[in-house]
């Protein structure tokens, strides 16, 4: 019997947005949800505590990079991720399909597999749905998913076409080659680019396979937020109600309510973390970006808002300064203050789901953020 649940708790009356549980063996997560990208077994500078503390519910983690580094043998030596890095609470992985992809100029796709050179070492790999499905079987995240091709931006209908009714091809595989349901959780992912009747298309292919939780891939490739959101908007709604959904790579706060609002239950993006590395920060009144010399003398917090340990005990000049002599520090520190701005940001769009309140909490979020709705 899978320990895996979703369990619907709310539906907003003004959009399709809801409150929900998904029930793994790792623990609950709280639906719509942030999770913090760990592509490398580790959401870079910070530690399992640190997410701990910033009641991360879940994470993600990476198969490609963790297949080319440390390796298969060695994951499965440590006894799975959750080992391997200390987290004991839910873990989500990607196939490995969209990073071979974008991190790969130099690979053949054939309906077998995909067939890449290394962007470490320069070495040949051909990964195929199975492999992927075995990577992740290893690695032992709770949820997994299918090995798919995101389209490039501004693919043509044929291509797509093409690419989608493949990558629904390697979704039954991955189905049948999956050897761990009852504890890893397996997700399709729903193709089709910018074109509607290709999208519908996917999801009946899928939900003829049947997945205990959907992805919408393909989305976040470089077209505009407009059509992103159209294509949203004529998706969902042919996606289960009783299943979880996942946005995959997105997003940024405005995104976050713009999917909420169009049913999206699961989001991850590296944005929080990447542009705090650049040393930027998201706060209550928008971005702040803390490496400007605006901020030499700024001895106020990053967010006066926020309770989070940076917030409290640093101040914007601090952090610009070990931004701007590189250290280290710098990056954790923001990196810490924008997952955990982000984490309760979806705390607070949850509690204005249950109070039937998540249109007004978005207007207000906006107005001080500075987002033109
Ligand atoms: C991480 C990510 C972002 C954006 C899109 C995708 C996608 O289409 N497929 C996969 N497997 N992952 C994606
Ligand atoms: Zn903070």
């Amino acid at each position: 019997m899978s320990e895996f649940r979703y369990e619907l708790i709310k539906e907003c009356k003004d959009t399709g947005a809801r409150v929900g549980k998904i029930h793994t063996p790792h623990g609950v997560i709280n639906t719509p949800i942030f999770m913090p990208v760990g592509t490398q077994a580790t959401v870079k500078s910070l530690s399992s505590e640190d997410l701990v503390e910033m009641d991360a519910n879940i994470i993600l983690g990476n198969t490609y990079h963790l297949y080319l580094r440390p390796g298969q043998e060695i994951m499965k030596k440590a006894g799975g991720l959750h080992q391997f890095m200390n987290w004991n609470r839910p873990i989500l992985t990607d196939s490995g399909g969209f990073q071979v992809f974008s991190l790969n100029e130099l690979r053949k796709i054939t309906e077998d597999g995909v067939e890449f050179i290394s962007h470490l070492d320069g070495s040949k790999h051909f990964m195929t749905p199975e492999k992927a499905i075995d990577m992740q079987n290893t690695i032992g995240g709770d949820i997994i998913m299918c090995f798919d091709e995101c389209a490039p931006a501004g693919a043509d209908y044929e291509y797509t076409k093409k690419s989608m009714e493949m990558t629904s091809r390697w979704a039954k595989r991955c189905s049948d080659a999956h050897k761990r349901p009852e504890d890893q959780a397996l997700f399709g992912i729903v193709q089709g680019g910018m074109f509607e009747d290709l999208r519908a298309q996917s999801v009946k292919d899928l939900t003829e396979i049947g997945f205990p939780g959907y992805s919408i891939g393909g989305l976040s490739v470089g077209e505009s937020k407009a059509v992103m959101y159209h294509i949203l908007d004529v998706t969902t709604p042919l996606l289960p109600k009783d299943k979880p959904r996942y946005l995959m790579g997105v997003g940024s706060l405005d995104a976050l309510f713009e999917g909420t609002v169009r049913g999206i239950d699961m989001f991850d993006c590296v944005l929080q973390s990447r542009i705090a590395r650049n040393g930027t920060a998201l706060t209550s009144h928008g971005k702040v970006v803390v490496r400007n010399a605006t901020y030499k003398e700024d001895f106020s917090p990053v967010d006066p808002e926020c309770d989070c340990f940076v917030c409290r005990n640093y101040t914007r000049a601090y952090i610009r300064h070990l931004i701007k002599t590189n250290e280290i520090l710098g990056a954790r520190l923001l990196t810490y203050h924008n997952l955990y701005f982000t984490l309760r940001t979806m705390e607070k769009i949850r509690q204005a789901i249950m109070d039937d309140h998540l249109l007004a909490y978005k207007e207000a979020f906006f107005e001080k953020y500075g987002i033109a709705e």
